[in-house]
């Protein structure tokens, strides 16, 4: 069965058109890249699929029931920043989830429990390649090693869906290489199901089985927000012809300046 299902879904701010009739089906362990202009509404899509916005319109389902309307553990969001606590140290940061969610008062477990909860910590930490950094703050880390941090934050409550929102857009191009190996490989032995942002097309088609392009294919200059995005190219990765990236780098930087020059 499909892990998500949009049939006809619209987002809607105020009279501003941001999403419109979004229909499409993912299958569990789908890796899909999403591309866009700046402002078309990607942000906003996973922010639906995480259950902090709501639709205007039509249905969200996951596992063929409409999609819960607050976050759980079922879904997980690493953004490009800010997604740590700088007060708390790597292992705090991971522990965190568990600790609210039995003690939502304290923040704080005792006993078994928290040993348990570090025990798991420790082993996410790992996973991401942090062992040697489980008592350093996020000032003392790297750009790379807070996104780590910050995956292993979004993985600890093992989601089935991990949601991305441009995690390597501020990181060097050596570190971003490192870091698509990571997500490559904890897809993989997670059996995750991902949504990704990226700005950058290149990483879309390296990194996704899927990439979807929202765009608007009707853009009214005089009224930038009558008109919603859409999937307009909804392409099994690698299976292109090599026209494709042209026209989508065309039609994506039209409605950038579109966008840009009124926003
Ligand atoms: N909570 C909100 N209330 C009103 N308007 C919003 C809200 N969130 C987003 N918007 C508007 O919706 C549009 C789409 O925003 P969104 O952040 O989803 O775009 P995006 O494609 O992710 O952009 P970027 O690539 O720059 O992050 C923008 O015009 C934005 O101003």
């Amino acid at each position: 069965m499909a892990i998500i299902e949009m049939k006809n879904l619209w987002k809607e701010y105020g009279d501003q058109v941001v999403l419109e009739r979004l229909n499409a089906t993912v299958q569990e362990g789908e890796f899909v890249t999403i591309v866009g202009a700046s402002g078309c509404g990607k942000t906003s899509f996973l922010k639906l699929l995480l259950g902090t916005e709501q639709a205007s319109r039509g249905e969200l389902l996951l596992d063929g029931q409409p999609l819960p309307g607050e976050p759980d553990d079922s879904r997980g969001i690493v953004f490009q920043r800010y997604s740590v606590l700088n007060h708390l140290t790597a292992l705090e940061n991971v522990m965190l989830g568990g600790e609210l969610q039995h003690s939502p008062w304290l923040g704080f477990s005792f006993g078994k429990r928290r040993k348990q909860l570090q025990k798991d910590a420790l082993a996410m930490l790992e996973s991401v390649g942090l062992s040697h950094a489980v008592d350093k703050y996020p000032h003392e880390l790297s750009g790379g090693m807070q996104q780590r941090l910050a995956l292993a934050q979004a993985l600890i409550k093992k989601p089935r869906i991990l949601l991305l929102d441009e995690p390597f857009g501020a990181l060097d191009p050596g570190i971003r290489a490192d870091m698509h190996k990571l997500v490559l490989s904890l897809w993989k032995e997670q059996r995750l199901t991902v949504f990704m942002i990226t700005h950058d097309i290149n990483e879309g088609f390296y990194l996704g089985t899927r990439l979807w392009v929202f765009d608007k294919p009707r853009l009214d200059p005089q009224a930038p927000g009558a008109y919603g995005a859409r999937v307009t190219y909804d392409l099994p990765v690698g299976d292109c012809e090599s026209g494709t990236l042209t026209n989508i780098n065309r039609s994506v930087g039209n409605t950038s300046r579109v966008l840009h020059d009124i926003l």
